[in-house]
This record gives C-alpha cells, sequence and structure tokens, in this order.
C-alpha cells in the first residue's frame, strides 16, 4: 500500500522500470513497423510486373495499415516519454462501499497499463474515478462510472511532484487539493507557452471542465482566473471521454489573435492532444468579404479610438453593440421580407407568368434567402415553360426572365439593403463608409448578418461539433447572431466583462445571457495569476467586488514620478536592468498605443537581448523583453510587466481606463509604472 515516502520511492523505482520496459518494446514495435513497411513497398516495386490490379491494391491497403499502426505507435511512445519523465501527480485510496479494503489509484497525464496482467498502473486524469481526485477531501466521496454513481470513502490523498523520473517531493493532502503545490506552481516563473495545470485543477475549475451537459456553457471569469486554461482542458476532458464522435478536427477555437493561438498551442499537444485549428472573428468574416468590401479591423477601430475619441464614431459603434440592435434589424429584415418585393406580370416571348403567382410562389420559398428564391422561382418558371412546350428555353430568354424576377426586389445586392435600414429607422447618419467599398468595423457583422438574409452563406463550418469562444465580452449582440447562425453544434464561451478592450462594444454576462437564453453559466472568482499586491492593486483601477485573490505574496507594485520624458525613458532602462538580473522569463512593457510601443522599442532594441515589437500582425510570443499594447497583450501573462506614460493626459477615458487595467493583470510576480506629469485619476 505504499504507506511511507521511502515505500512510495521504491513505488517510482517499480513503476519507471516498467514505463521503460514498455517504451523498449514499443520502440521495436515502430521499428518492425518501418521494416515492414520498406519490405512490402520493396516487394510491390520489384514484382510490379507480375502482380495484379488485386494484388497491388492488396499490398497498398497493407502499407497504408502498417503506416496507421505505426503512427498510433509512436503516439503512444510520446505518451510513455511524458510518463516517464513524470508518471503521477496525485494519488486516492479509495474504498467502495460495501468493500474492506481501499484500493490505491494512482493519476498522471496519461494510463498506463502492465502488459502482463493489464492492471491499470496509472490513470488517465480525465478518467471517471479521477474526479475524485480534484472533487474531495478525505472522507466521504464519490464519481461517476458508466453503470453509475460509485460511493465510498477516501482513505488516503498525496500529491506529488515527480520530474526527469526523480521524486522532488511527496505531500500528504488532507486538505483542499494542493494549497501547497499550488502555491509552488504559481510562484514558478512564466513560460513561452500556456502549461497544463492537470495536478493542481481546482474544484470548481473542475466542474467546467467534466461539464458534459451544457449544449452552451458560458464561463464569466475574473482576470487570471484560468479561464483559457480551463476552456482548454474541458476540450482535452471532452475528446477523452467522446472519444468516438469527437476528434480534435471536429472543435473550433475563436481567439483574438495570432499571437494569442502560438501562447495558447501548447497545451493539448501537453496533453496528448492534437492542436486544435484557430481563427479570429476578422478571418471569419474576410471569408464573407473576399472580393466585395474592405472592413476596418477590431484593433484598427480600438487604435482609432484611443486617438481621438469621436462622439459620432462611438455612438454609431454603441447604436449596433446593442442588445437592442439585433432586434431592430430583425425587424427590419422581416419588413424587408414582406414589403420590398413587389411583383409584377411576366409576359416574355410567350412565358406569361401573373404577379400573384410570384408573390405565393415568393412566401412559399420564405425559408430561403432572398436572392436564391428569386433565382429560384425565375428558374422554375423555365422549367415549367420548358414541360409544357416541350421545347428547350434558349439562353437569352432564361436571362430575361431572371432579371425581371430579379428586379422585382428593391435592391439588387446586400449593402444596398443595409444602408436602406439606417434609412428606415429615420438615422442615416448611424452608416458611414471609412472610404469606398471600407466598412467600419462595427458594420461589418451587422453586413454579414443581412447578406445571409439576402444572398446566404456557404458556412463551410458544418463539420464543427464544438465551438470554443475566448474573450466573449469583446463580441457584440450582432457578432453573436452571426456565430449562431454559422454553427450549429455545442459551444464554450469565455471571458471578463472586466476586461474589455472596448467598453463601446463590449458584452457583459447579462447580454450573453440574453443572446444564449438556454446557455449555462459558470463563474470562476478566484484570481491565480498575480500576487495580492498586485491583484489588490489593479483593484483599485477597475473593482471587481466578486474577485477573490489568491494569496500568493510579492513585491508592492510602484508608480515612479520621472521630472521629463528623458528622465522616464532612464526609469524604464532601469527597471529592465532589474529585470535582466533576476530570476525572470518575460518582462511585458505594456504601452496604450502602438506609437508609444515602437517608441519605447526603438530606444531599447539595441541595449538588451531577447527585445521583441508585437503588433497585430506579429504571429508568435517568445521569452525575453515583449514591447506591445494593452490591447494586444489581452489573454497573455508575464513575470514582470512595465505599464509606461500613466498619466492623466494619456489615460483619462473609460477605454483608457480598461487598458490600464488588462495591462496592469498581465503581470505575475512584479508590476512598475513609470509616468511624467500629472498621475491618471485612475491611479489616484
Ligand atoms: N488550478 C490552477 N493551477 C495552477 N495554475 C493555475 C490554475 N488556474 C489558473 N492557473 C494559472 O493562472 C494563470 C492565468 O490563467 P489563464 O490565463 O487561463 O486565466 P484567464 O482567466 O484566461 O486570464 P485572463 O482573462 O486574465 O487573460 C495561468 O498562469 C495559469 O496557469
Amino acid at each position: 500500500m505504499n504507506r511511507t515516502e521511502k515505500d512510495e520511492r521504491q513505488y517510482l523505482h517499480e513503476i519507471l522500470k516498467k514505463l521503460k520496459a514498455a517504451y523498449q518494446s514499443i520502440d521495436q514495435k515502430i521499428s518492425g513497423y518501418a521494416n515492414e513497411i520498406q519490405e512490402t513497398k520493396k516487394y510491390i516495386w520489384e514484382n510490379n510486373a507480375q502482380l495484379d490490379l488485386a494484388e497491388k491494391a492488396a499490398n497498398r491497403i497493407a502499407v497504408h495499415e502498417l503506416i496507421d499502426f505505426g503512427e498510433k505507435a509512436i503516439v503512444q511512445k510520446q505518451k510513455i516519454a511524458k510518463l516517464i519523465n513524470s508518471p503521477y501527480f496525485g494519488r486516492i485510496d479509495f474504498r467502495e462501499n460495501g468493500e474492506i479494503q481501499e484500493t490505491p489509484f494512482y493519476i498522471g497525464m496519461h494510463s498506463f497499463e502492465d502488459e502482463s496482467d493489464k492492471e491499470v498502473l496509472i490513470y488517465d486524469w480525465r478518467a471517471p474515478i479521477s474526479s475524485m481526485f480534484y472533487d474531495f477531501e478525505m472522507g466521504n466521496a464519490y464519481y461517476t462510472a458508466p453503470i453509475g454513481r460509485i460511493c465510498g470513502d477516501i482513505c488516503l490523498k498525496r500529491q506529488y511532484k515527480i520530474k526527469d523520473s526523480h521524486m522532488e517531493y511527496m505531500l500528504e493532502s488532507a486538505l483542499n487539493i494542493g494549497d501547497d503545490v499550488l502555491q509552488k506552481e504559481l510562484s514558478r516563473t512564466s513560460d513561452e507557452k500556456m502549461k497544463n495545470i492537470v495536478a493542481t485543477i481546482q474544484r470548481e475549475q473542475n466542474s467546467i471542465i467534466r461539464n458534459e451537459r451544457s449544449e452552451i456553457l458560458i464561463i464569466q471569469g475574473v482576470a487570471g482566473s484560468g479561464k483559457t486554461s480551463i476552456a482548454l482542458h474541458r476540450v482535452a476532458f471532452l475528446l477523452y471521454r467522446f472519444k468516438e464522435q469527437l476528434t480534435s478536427k471536429d472543435i473550433l477555437i475563436i481567439s483574438p489573435n495570432k499571437v494569442f493561438s502560438d501562447y495558447i498551442s501548447n497545451v493539448l499537444p501537453e496533453l496528448g492532444e492534437e492542436e486544435i485549428i484557430e481563427m479570429d472573428m476578422e478571418e471569419i468574416a474576410s471569408n464573407e468579404m473576399v472580393g466585395r468590401l474592405d472592413f476596418q479591423s477590431f484593433s484598427q477601430q480600438v487604435a482609432d479610438l484611443m486617438r481621438s475619441e469621436d462622439s459620432r464614431v462611438i455612438e454609431r459603434i454603441r447604436y449596433k453593440a446593442a442588445l437592442d440592435f439585433v432586434r431592430d434589424l430583425d425587424l427590419y429584415l422581416e419588413k424587408a421580407d414582406t414589403e420590398y418585393f413587389s411583383p409584377t406580370d411576366i409576359c416574355i416571348e410567350g412565358i406569361n407568368v401573373s404577379k400573384e403567382y410570384l408573390m405565393q410562389s415568393y412566401t412559399a420559398l420564405k425559408r430561403m434567402p432572398v436572392k436564391k428564391r428569386l433565382e429560384k422561382m425565375a428558374q422554375d418558371i423555365i422549367e415549367k415553360r420548358k414541360t409544357e412546350s416541350g421545347k428547350k428555353i434558349k439562353s437569352p430568354i432564361a436571362k430575361k426572365v431572371k432579371t425581371a424576377v430579379l428586379k422585382m426586389y428593391k435592391f439588387k445586392d446586400t449593402l444596398s439593403l443595409y444602408k436602406n435600414f439606417y434609412h428606415h429607422i429615420g438615422k442615416p447618419e448611424l452608416f458611414q463608409l471609412i472610404q469606398k467599398d471600407t466598412l467600419e468595423y462595427a458594420d461589418v457583422f451587422p453586413y454579414m448578418y443581412t447578406k445571409m438574409f439576402f444572398e446566404g452563406m456557404d458556412t463551410g463550418f458544418e463539420h464543427v461539433k464544438h465551438l470554443l469562444v475566448d474573450e466573449m465580452q469583446d463580441y457584440t449582440p450582432i457578432q453573436y447572431a452571426v456565430i449562431k447562425k454559422l454553427f450549429h453544434c455545442k459551444m464554450t464561451i469565455l471571458g471578463d466583462s472586466f476586461q474589455s478592450v472596448n467598453p463601446h462594444s463590449a458584452s457583459s454576462l447579462e447580454v450573453l445571457k440574453n443572446v444564449f437564453g438556454d446557455a449555462e453559466c459558470m463563474e470562476l472568482r478566484k484570481s491565480y495569476r498575480s500576487t495580492i499586491e498586485i491583484t489588490n492593486f489593479a483593484q483599485k483601477i477597475k473593482s471587481n467586488s466578486k474577485l477573490v485573490p489568491i494569496e500568493r505574496y510579492g513585491e508592492e507594485p510602484t508608480i515612479r514620478n520621472c521630472a521629463t520624458s528623458e528622465g522616464q525613458s532612464e526609469e524604464i532602462r532601469h527597471l529592465i536592468s532589474d529585470y535582466v538580473k533576476s530570476s525572470y522569463n518575460s518582462l511585458g512593457i505594456l504601452c496604450k498605443t502602438q506609437e508609444q510601443a515602437v517608441e519605447i522599442y526603438q530606444q531599447v532594441k539595441d541595449k538588451y537581448n531577447d527585445v521583441y515589437l508585437l503588433d497585430f500582425g506579429s504571429t508568435e510570443l517568445k521569452d525575453g523583453i515583449t514591447i506591445t499594447t494593452a490591447h494586444m497583450a489581452k489573454g497573455l501573462e508575464f513575470d514582470q510587466v512595465i505599464v509606461p506614460s500613466v498619466c492623466s493626459d494619456i489615460y483619462h477615458t473609460d477605454l483608457d481606463r480598461s487598458m490600464l487595467y488588462v495591462a496592469c493583470t498581465r503581470a505575475m510576480h512584479r508590476l512598475d509604472l513609470t509616468y511624467c506629469g500629472e498621475l491618471t485619476h485612475f491611479l489616484c
């Protein structure tokens, strides 16, 4: 039963022996497959002339099968290699009701069974029995197995830190899982890529990961509460739980930008799953707009707003970000459906159709987009005429009929129909093109919504069975209305309404609940990323009464006043030098605008190693000094953060407050702010 630490070390030794043996055996299998593939190919090559078609096909199938076996074996080998490095992180001894003796269960990243007797030696963290490790302390516990709920007692609970096959420590955890282990994990320095957190998943997080029932699950979580980590672990769990129905190709992640995608790209492969396809909202829009209209990007919209707060622009953004806007547009499209089709009798080259008949056809095809409906009506007229006359209808005549039917609709393209909406509501000023053929960002999704009504859409997303939307607060109800039309699948939607990078178009949890009436909402209130000092500091910028900081202590954040802008540059260099001397891996210098970021980059790029400037075109996050905007840094984290120029003439609007909050909440261990002139009132 491995009672003592000595027993445990011995047991680890035994397990490692078995793992290494399994590794060798699988390695041999892989070599065997490789040889067989080569021999079969050689055989086909040498005997090509003599083989008949059936033999050739059979040999080719054999090669494909061998490749398939080989690939599966390689995946298995990688999993065992990971287990050799760290076989397990937890153990629970569970006595099922009615049994006399408890059984120990070791829990790790993947499962592993003894080759000889098939006894499971390590349970995958996603296995039903492993849920008790996260959900219960010592005493009464249960888990849900395929046969139903299994109840009993947990008699022992332990945690281990095993690295490079060596047990660094072992802890008896009578309390909540691994307060000590969690503290150790959170105190570590950052990594280039997001890490898995399987060993320290908390109970409230586990209930989200293992939620199987919700069709649409909304996770509202405070900054640093682990939303993104949890969402990715949830994907891994669903892939394990529904392995027969769900593969990584059936899942799509909508994330804010490419750097963020790169940052999170490691978690699923670490958990033994394949990487998932990621897109941002603009890519989805681009697919629809290609060859038609250009459009402003979200980042450009925010950057423009930061440069100058034009009240007319804000009014346009706000109106289109409201819940009522979707209703207004729906009402308009309903009207457009019935009132903008004005049929007239058709008399073309002996083809006579009455307007009443046309109206009937139009109404009968109501489920189709308008333009497709009109085209179908024209086609039906031609077909009917062909059947009646028994002759082919010449294409110029068919064309004339089609043109006549299309003309009966008041608008011939989506843009005119969409533009007319603003005349219809008596506010034409709410629609402005940036320049010819370039839509404002706020118009992109309303336009797409109108296009779906008028022309329809080939989505290409039919295969998606689970959609994950991160940073939900930055998408508006009309964007969700488009998403709902594009994706008919389960969804996990996560974000934090406190972290919107554009308060004029932010969606609160209430709004989201309204959009997805039948969604289940779960909240995460504990913040894990930052020290308590940093979290409390950020709370003063934007107070969230629901937030509970994790008790991890560090340095107080500083606000450094500088007499001149040269003095400020000097101070920033001084802070960078501190970072260089420290054990930290990453420093984020997070500015309000890209222009400021470029300026600082120019000042420091030649003085230090590993300095990177990120903008919205960037695709990668690297360890070192990252200089970028708060907007771009959304979702990321750094060991140390510097926020320059926190003075009143730079940070003064609601938007600025949000940016400052996002910037400060990116810091894990150290936070410093600099300014010259008057300090922004958000920090007074
Ligand atoms: N249970 C946990 N064990 C260890 N680390 C955790 C746990 N939960 C969260 N973390 C850590 O907290 C940090 C924040 O996690 P994550 O980025 O997923 O949070 P978030 O809610 O998406 O943050 P934000 O909204 O502020 O971008 C990460 O470093 C993550 O590893």
